[in-house]
């Protein structure tokens, strides 16, 4: 490669000082006690907290919990004997992607590779302790293995007897991805003895024993299973990344075990009496694992250390000023010198992804013809989900692939072919805006990345090799950068969440949580909820809320379909809503051809606003889809600028909030027709929280807070002034904009409050 400063990149000085991520290290005693065993300490699972490590403050306290647990060298097959193997329940299957024969190079290729990762060698004793602690904090580098192999230790140890192991994942494409790869290891297919379960999208079957699944779906379980009875171990992976629904989960998982685990003492320490005990294994990279240990009553914390592959790391000379020009230099700067391997890189949003993508297939279309091809793939959670799967799909020869990833990539997953990792150390974060804004409502904002992030990016490298990491921010950026970032409950809106936990008999505000959440955000919560009808003056759930909170939907969009019994349309609004839960957006915006855009789109428009503009578009595509075929359709939406997937996606949702309406006697055949008015009102139900009224200076001011909103130059009312509008949501740059706006009769209010007064 040629000097890196000539791109503004500096080398690290050395290989081990590019490695010198201050991973939580094994304390000198430790360090000691692997020696004095003959055990390799790289692979050795050690016991002992970041604290300890670094001779923290409680180092001395915590030796006394210390017993240091070797690596054992013991055939992994040696645990099976405890319990239901797995091959009991493999049954052999043949299809395209499912198992291959059990003695072929592709299946003992995979078994190699699995007894080669680190974690491999530490899984007697890991087993041991699990056996031994009703909760186990494990930590382990990137790439050491837990997230794949730890559960599938699980089950052949029969430690999972009499349900199954859940793997709780943040992030959807980690889950399915995960799955799929453990059932390559373990030789089925998938959906049988591992399966998955993320929104709209579940495999798994009665022999499902090892199941990866998103923290929000196994939050959902609580509601028809709330003591996870169908489950023997939960395993929190990623555990660090904080979100809400992972701390919603701890926090019940800590309940559930004490009930579960009844005469379990207060350390945590395993009781082979009850029944139906659960076990809490929690993971991550990097976690404060203390803080998890001191709320699981000190539990024990065990770390693996080691990672497979190394991963050299380069920090920019300078800051860069304009980071997607500068990972667009940097992934020509590897195409040009370095050798073969595809190419990750961190964006903050889809904005900027989608605007490197044409940059750097315009430059790739201009290199000389010796060099490889550049194939480019995006992963954003606003994408739909097989296309999001596309990079994993293998490289063609002769081509090098850049993949343009949001902090959706971060963690967890394995792209295979991934050897170069370009991290621009930004991310975007929900942010809630209570103060702020008056109103109060969650917005996006770009931010700089956390440690931990920055080391969980370049752990995508060196999965399958060694791999190199480029960040595009100085060394002193990386040293400056917090820890980790701010728990996701002390700054998103809890609607969704409290709506959940009134239908576990649970209030936000007595729940046993590692963090609490303000009092401005519970409440302004509990005001939407009221808003919605799903609470009461006493804050007690409804009957309505209980039907809400059956619906895979926001709060807001269940609300207008629980609504839309009333008026007797609820099969437009299943079509609305369903547009609007989908993952990728129904409008495409193609900034170069924005007149064609305007002037195609112009066909669907509805005076009344975006939603029943929405509505038209699919009801023009259902008449298209009954006349024509697949190339027709796909080609009749490219012309009208329309994304058929989003089409596709609401379809399957639309048939999934179908099965809930009918369990709960909402007849979704009901139709308005022609009558637009009632599926307005419908939508108002929902989004009375969210509606604006017009003031005298032509601007709209919140009807439930202060603010001035401004109705998006996307929307369809954008020209245009109503006396009072609803809308999705709020998109805060340099002005707040309304997105999804649609015009509502002023007089809806006063129905509203009334209904509402009723269902009080
Ligand atoms: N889909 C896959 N294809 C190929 N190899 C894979 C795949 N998934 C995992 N692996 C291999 O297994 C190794 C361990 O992955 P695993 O996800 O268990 O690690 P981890 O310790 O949980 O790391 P992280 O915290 O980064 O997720 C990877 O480094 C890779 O070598």
């Amino acid at each position: 490669m040629r000097d890196p400063s000539y791109y503004g990149l500096k080398t690290e000085k050395n290989h081990k000082r590019a490695k010198s991520i201050p991973w939580p290290d094994v304390s000198d005693d430790d360090k000691d006690k692997t020696k004095g065993n003959g055990v390799k300490r790289k692979n050795s699972i050690v016991n002992g907290s970041s604290d300890q490590s670094r001779g923290g403050q409680n180092g001395h306290k915590n030796k006394k919990r210390r017993s240091s647990v070797h690596n054992g060298d013991t055939p992994q097959s040696k645990d099976s004997a405890h319990g239901p193997s797995s091959s009991q329940s493999k049954r052999p299957h043949v299809n395209g992607s499912g198992p291959s024969t059990p003695h072929s190079a592709k299946f003992k290729a995979v078994q190699e590779q699995r007894a080669q990762l680190p974690i491999a060698k530490g899984r007697e004793a890991l087993i041991e302790e699990i056996r031994k602690n009703d909760v186990t904090i494990l930590l382990g580098e990137t790439g050491s293995g837990k997230t794949t192999q730890v559960p599938q230790y699980i089950l052949e140890s029969g430690l999972a007897r009499n349900g199954m192991i859940a793997v709780t994942q943040p992030r959807k494409v980690a889950a399915t991805s995960l799955a799929q790869r453990v059932a390559v290891e373990q030789n089925v297919s998938l959906g049988d003895l591992v399966g998955y379960a993320v929104r709209f999208d579940e495999k798994s079957s009665t022999e499902t024993r090892i199941k990866y699944l998103t923290d929000g779906m196994i939050v959902r379980e609580l509601m028809s299973d709330p003591l996870l009875s169908h489950y023997s171990v939960v395993i929190v992976d990623e555990a660090h990344e904080r979100t809400l629904r992972t701390d919603l989960l701890i926090a019940n998982l800590k309940t559930i075990q004490a009930k579960r685990n009844p005469k379990s003492d207060a350390k945590g320490k395993g009781n082979a009496d009850a029944s139906n005990p659960l076990k809490i294994v929690i993971m991550s990279a990097t976690l404060d694992a203390e803080k998890f240990s001191r709320f699981y009553h000190n539990a024990k914390i065990l770390y693996v250390k080691g990672r497979q592959h190394p991963v050299k790391i380069y920090h920019s000379a300078e800051s860069q000023l304009d980071y997607t020009d500068a990972a667009m230099r940097t992934f020509f700067q590897i195409h040009t010198d370095q050798p073969p391997g595809d190419v990750l890189i961190f964006l903050p949003g889809q904005e900027d992804i989608e605007s490197l993508q044409k940059s750097i297939e315009l430059y790739a279309r201009q290199l000389p013809r010796d060099k490889p091809e550049v194939l480019t793939c995006t992963m954003f959670a606003a994408q739909e989900h097989s296309q999001n799967n596309k990079a994993f799909a293998p490289t063609p020869p002769n081509t090098r692939k850049c993949i343009l990833a949001t902090n959706i990539a971060e963690t967890s997953i394995t792209i295979p072919g991934i050897k170069y990792v370009i991290d621009t150390g930004k991310c975007k974060e929900k942010q809630y805006l209570a103060r702020t804004a008056g109103g109060g409502f969650d917005t996006l904002l770009t931010r700089d990345i956390t440690k931990s992030s920055a080391m969980q990016r370049a752990g995508r490298a060196g999965r399958e090799g060694a791999g190199v990491c480029f960040r595009l921010y100085t060394e002193d950026a990386f040293n400056n950068m917090a820890v980790a970032g701010e728990p996701e409950i002390l700054r998103c809106s809890l609607t969704a969440s409290i709506l959940n936990l009134k239908c576990l008999g649970q209030n936000l505000e007595e729940l046993d949580l590692m963090d609490k959440p303000d009092l401005e955000t519970i409440s302004s919560a509990l005001k939407t909820l009221w808003l919605l009808g799903a609470i009461d003056n006493n804050q007690k759930l409804t009957a309505a809320g209980r039907q809400m909170a059956l619906f895979p939907l926001e709060p807001q969009y269940a609300c207008a379909v629980v609504a839309s019994k009333e008026y007797g349309c609820t099969s437009e609004v299943l079509d609305i809503v369903s547009i609007l839960s989908a993952s990728s957006k129904l409008f495409v915006d193609i900034s170069d051809q924005r007149d064609a855009v305007t002037e195609t789109r112009r066909k669907f428009k509805h005076s009344s606003g975006d939603h029943l503009t929405v509505l038209n578009a699919v009801r023009a595509y259902r008449e298209i889809a009954a006349a024509e075929n697949k190339h027709a359709r796909r080609e009749w939406c490219r012309k009208h600028f329309l994304n058929e997937r989003t089409f596709l996606e609401a379809r399957d949702i639309r048939e999934q909030l179908v099965v809930t309406c009918t369990k709960i006697g909402i007849d979704v055949n009901a139709s308005a027709k022609d009558n637009d008015e009632p599926v307005i009102r419908s939508l108002g139900h929902g989004l009375a929280g969210n509606s604006a009224l017009l003031q005298p200076d032509g601007t709209y001011k919140q009807t439930m807070g202060q603010t001035i909103v401004k109705v998006h130059p996307g929307s369809t009312l954008a020209d245009k002034k109503v006396p009072a509008i609803i809308y999705d949501d709020l998109m805060y740059t340099n002005q707040i904009y309304a997105r999804g706006v649609s015009a509502i009769p002023k007089s809806f209010f006063l129905t509203h409050a009334l209904l509402n007064q009723k269902k009080a």
